[in-house]
């Protein structure tokens, strides 16, 4: 059997939370990061990263993208081999676009390769839902689409969310950065009765506007009691940028992930004016930001 040496493993850059779904539900976007690993036969470590943001990345053992490798092996029981890691990065870091699950995935799904595939895709999930402490962003990150992720006795139950496919996420990226940490420390650890109905009821209700692409019911959907009212002070413009998006025909705007990225959910018929919309209400904050309408990837990670 030959040893293979040489990988690139591709993974996308997800939207976690979606509103309503706070740690369950996340898609993955067409908005990628690239990993290649190379083995050492001399051993070491040796971290090189390019593309946006690149400067920020640890090319140390505190790499998370190396720790999550490390983790694989030692759940394996084996020593690491010695490893060149390139980093090209399209996902920005720290902005609620599950920079971290793709260094996550990338890390296990490049260990679990070059170690000649002893874990399944299953397993790999769970390590990773594990590493990261919520599974609406690892999920998408390895296995593509829209996921929901529930536990059951055994373990997880992972479910793909039909999309409709003129449903179009806008992506409003500002040019600060907010860590997830400190995005969940603001939140409470119980919440009330009537919270919890609120966003079961929600999280139904956006399930069957996404798939039918109803607008009262996906107007409706985007709210939440979980998270969002704790997070939004943490994003200077939230309102305006809310707002403006609402006015120019979204159904509504939520946070990616942990923030502080905001997400609008639109008909493709409004992509473009809630695009411009979103990006003016921010600089008239003087805020800069990167406004695009993402489709979803539908592969998750893939090695090239
Ligand atoms: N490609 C990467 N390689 C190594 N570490 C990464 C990479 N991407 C993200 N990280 C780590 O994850 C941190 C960001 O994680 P987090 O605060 O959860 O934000 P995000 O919402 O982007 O996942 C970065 O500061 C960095 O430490
Ligand atoms: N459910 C998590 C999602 C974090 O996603 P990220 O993309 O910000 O890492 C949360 O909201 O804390």
């Amino acid at each position: 059997m030959s040893v293979v040496s040489n990988i690139t493993v591709k993974v996308p850059g997800t939207t976690a939370n979606l509103g309503p779904g706070f740690d369950c539900i996340g898609a993955a976007l067409k908005l990628y990061n690239e990993f290649n690993f190379t083995t050492l036969d001399a051993g070491g470590l040796i971290i090189q990263a390019s593309g946006i943001e690149a400067a920020k990345v640890q090319t140390d053992e505190t790499n998370l993208l190396y720790q999550a490798f490390v983790k694989l092996y030692q759940h394996i029981k084996k020593t690491p081999p010695g490893i060149k890691i390139e980093i090209k990065l399209g996902v920005p870091l720290a902005r609620g676009l599950g920079s971290s699950a793709t260094a996550i995935v990338g890390g296990l799904v490049g260990a679990n390769y070059l170690a000649g595939s002893p874990l399944s895709e299953l397993e790999v999930m769970e390590l990773a839902i594990a590493m990261e402490g919520h599974p609406d962003n690892v999920v998408p990150a390895l296995l593509g689409g829209c996921r929901l992720a529930a536990t059951s006795s055994t373990g997880w139950e992972i479910c793909d969310i039909p999309w409709h496919r003129d449903i179009v996420p806008v992506i409003a990226i500002p040019n600060f950065e907010l860590s997830t940490a400190e995005a969940r420390r603001v939140l409470p650890t119980e919440i009330s009765r009537r919270d919890a109905i609120f966003n079961i009821s929600h999280l139904g209700l956006l399930l069957r506007g996404l798939a039918t692409n109803r607008e009262e019911w996906l107007k409706a959907a985007l709210q939440d009691k979980l998270h969002q009212p704790y997070r939004q002070t943490l994003i200077a413009g939230y309102e305006s940028v809310n707002e403006a998006a609402i006015n120019a025909g979204a159904y509504g705007m939520v946070i990616s992930g942990a923030g502080p990225t905001l997400l609008a959910l639109v008909d493709i018929t409004k992509a473009k004016s809630v695009e411009t919309a979103m990006t003016n209400a921010w600089m008239a904050k003087r805020i800069n930001s990167i406004v695009r309408s993402l489709r979803l990837d539908t592969q998750g990670a893939v090695i090239l």
